[in-house]
């Protein structure tokens, strides 16, 4: 079964918007929808902000759902200067730019028996980007950093994009990503971008959330029907 995650709830909503709800499951202080979608069914949350929720709503999806698939929609900050807000980007692969043992040698990014960068599904992305040339749309692919941070400086923006060569920044794609290397399931990541975490990308998202989550939701429902 196909999981669809999103951080906020306002990522989530475009996106039930197209889905017959068939039942509500109040768990572990989430609402898991079960919905169905051209015959077949689906489950869809959103997590709450974070790593440690999207940990939390990706695991339960794959232990107690089920999910062999699980594929994130939302919004991200900008980081490669041809990103606009509006525009698409996927993960080619997601990290933490926010954990930092190097005091014990290791690189940014890294904790012991895990890995810096986590690869997203690269069948799903291909599926991804011939959606975007059906629909000629441009979709950028990429490295999503995540930490727990809403970053708005253009000096940790650019250390990020230094150290992790990073496309876009968000909070919670290196923790799904993280879980699903971990359970061993496909994770797909698209993000449409709402500001480029720099000074003043907290007025700029509070602008421009509801309608990039509603292009990242459009841009899911199409490649669902093609899954
Ligand atoms: N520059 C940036 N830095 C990090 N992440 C992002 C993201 C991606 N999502 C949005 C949300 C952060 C916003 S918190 C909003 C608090 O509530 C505001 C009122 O509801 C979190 O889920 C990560 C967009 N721009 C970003």
């Amino acid at each position: 079964m196909t999981g669809i995650l999103c951080a906020m709830r306002e990522e989530l909503d475009p996106i039930l918007e197209y889905m017959n709800i068939k039942e509500k499951i109040k768990h572990a202080n989430n609402i898991f929808y079960i919905a169905e979608f051209e015959g077949e069914d689906i489950v869809l949350a959103y997590s709450k902000i974070g790593k440690v929720n999207a940990s939390i709503t990706a695991t339960i999806m794959i232990e107690k759902f089920g999910v062999d698939k699980l594929l994130f929609s939302g919004v991200a900050g900008g980081v490669d200067e041809d990103l606009k807000i509006g525009d698409l980007i996927i993960a080619t692969k997601t990290c933490q730019h926010d954990v930092d043992l190097t005091v014990f040698g290791y690189e940014p990014g890294y904790i012991p028996e895990s890995k810096v960068f986590f690869e997203c599904d690269e069948d799903l992305n291909n599926i991804a980007q011939n959606v975007a040339g059906k629909l000629g749309i441009k979709l950028k692919d990429g490295v999503i950093a995540s930490g727990d941070q809403f970053v708005h400086s253009k000096e940790r923006k650019e250390w990020i994009k230094k150290i992790f060569n990073a496309s876009a920044i968000e909070m919670e794609g290196g923790a799904v990503g993280c879980v699903c290397w971990n359970e061993g399931v496909p994770f797909f990541m698209l993000r449409a971008i709402s500001d480029t975490a720099e000074e003043g990308a907290g007025v700029d998202f509070d602008e421009f959330l509801e309608e990039s989550s509603k292009i990242s939701a459009k841009f899911l429902i199409e490649m669902l029907k093609e899954l």
